[in-house]
């Protein structure tokens, strides 16, 4: 299978790099084009796979094309390669948040396979969290073989497209939330005299732990509380001068306006 990626920034490298990590393709199966030479050439470079010198070139040659582009160059992208997406040859998976079926379609074509998804950053490691919706057109082995590539690569859900812009805000954008929790708390650590790389590795490890914790226990979250809340001790007490300065009121904000900012788009 060939697969090309429109686009070779941020998330789609973290793709790439998680499916040669994962050993679910080799490089000489992922072609790449992007806006700038100097950045496909230097990933081309880096990780092996082929640079192409055209966006039309990588559709040309690929089975699977990935739209990796941002949400605002996506429709000039989609119609400069709009000749070369045959239906009855190449799958389409489009990673841009905000981008509905119903858009690709219009864009792409009506008969086209097409598989809208919004993956996080995470799938460089192994451990991404992946949202996907298959047009009408995308059935049987082409399915399995698109989203097979983001199984490899961590978990997929699938979901109705109605709830993108929510899944975008708790697994797409909340590594982000999740390295600043870690950096607050790891701050604490240097604020109390321990190196910031020191801080940062017990602050990441604490967070690894929990998340698996939370992942393999029947208990929610709050049953988890209280298991680390010893009666009379810091714990209670540290959770409790939290909430007075608006903890959870301020993770639900920043999330409720990531969702406002994604149904926006
Ligand atoms: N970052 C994330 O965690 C997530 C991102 N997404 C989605 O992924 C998409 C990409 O985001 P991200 O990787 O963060 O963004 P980046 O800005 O890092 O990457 C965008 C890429 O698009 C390329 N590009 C721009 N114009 C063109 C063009 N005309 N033809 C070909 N390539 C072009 C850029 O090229 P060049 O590098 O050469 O300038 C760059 O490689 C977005 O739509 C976003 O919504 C979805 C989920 C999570
Ligand atoms: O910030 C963004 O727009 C994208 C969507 C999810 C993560 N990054």
């Amino acid at each position: 299978m060939k697969i090309g990626f429109i686009g070779v920034g941020g998330m789609a490298q973290a793709i790439i790099t998680g499916l040669l990590k994962q050993n679910k393709l080799v490089p000489s199966e992922i072609l790449i084009h992007s806006a700038h030479a100097s950045t496909y050439e230097q990933v081309a470079k880096k990780t092996g796979v082929t640079a192409k010198n055209s966006n039309s070139e990588v559709v040309k040659d690929s089975d699977v094309v990935v739209l990796a582009v941002t949400p605002n160059v996506a429709t000039p992208v989609i119609q400069e390669i709009r000749d070369q997406l045959d239906p009855k040859k190449k799958t389409l998976i489009s990673i841009v948040a905000g981008l509905t079926l119903e858009r690709l379609a219009e864009l792409a074509g009506y008969d086209l396979p097409t598989l809208r998804t919004l993956p996080n950053l995470n799938v460089a490691i192994g451990a991404g969290m992946t949202a996907v919706h298959a047009n009408e057109n995308l059935t049987g082995k082409a399915k399995e073989e698109a989203i097979g590539l983001f199984d490899a690569v961590g978990s997929t859900v699938t979901l109705p497209e109605a709830d993108f812009a929510t899944f975008s805000a708790l697994a797409g954008s909340s590594p982000a939330y999740v390295y600043f929790f870690i950096d607050s708390l790891s701050r604490a650590g240097v604020k109390h005299g321990l190196t910031k790389k020191a801080a940062t590795k017990i602050a990441a490890q604490a967070v690894m732990g929990s998340a698996e914790m939370v992942l393999n226990s029947d208990e929610n979250p709050f049953g988890l509380i209280d298991q680390v809340s010893s009666p009379g001790g810091s714990t209670v007490a540290g959770l409790l001068a939290m909430e007075e300065a608006g903890f959870m009121t301020s993770v639900i904000k920043g999330i409720d306006t990531t969702i406002e900012r994604n149904n926006a788009e």
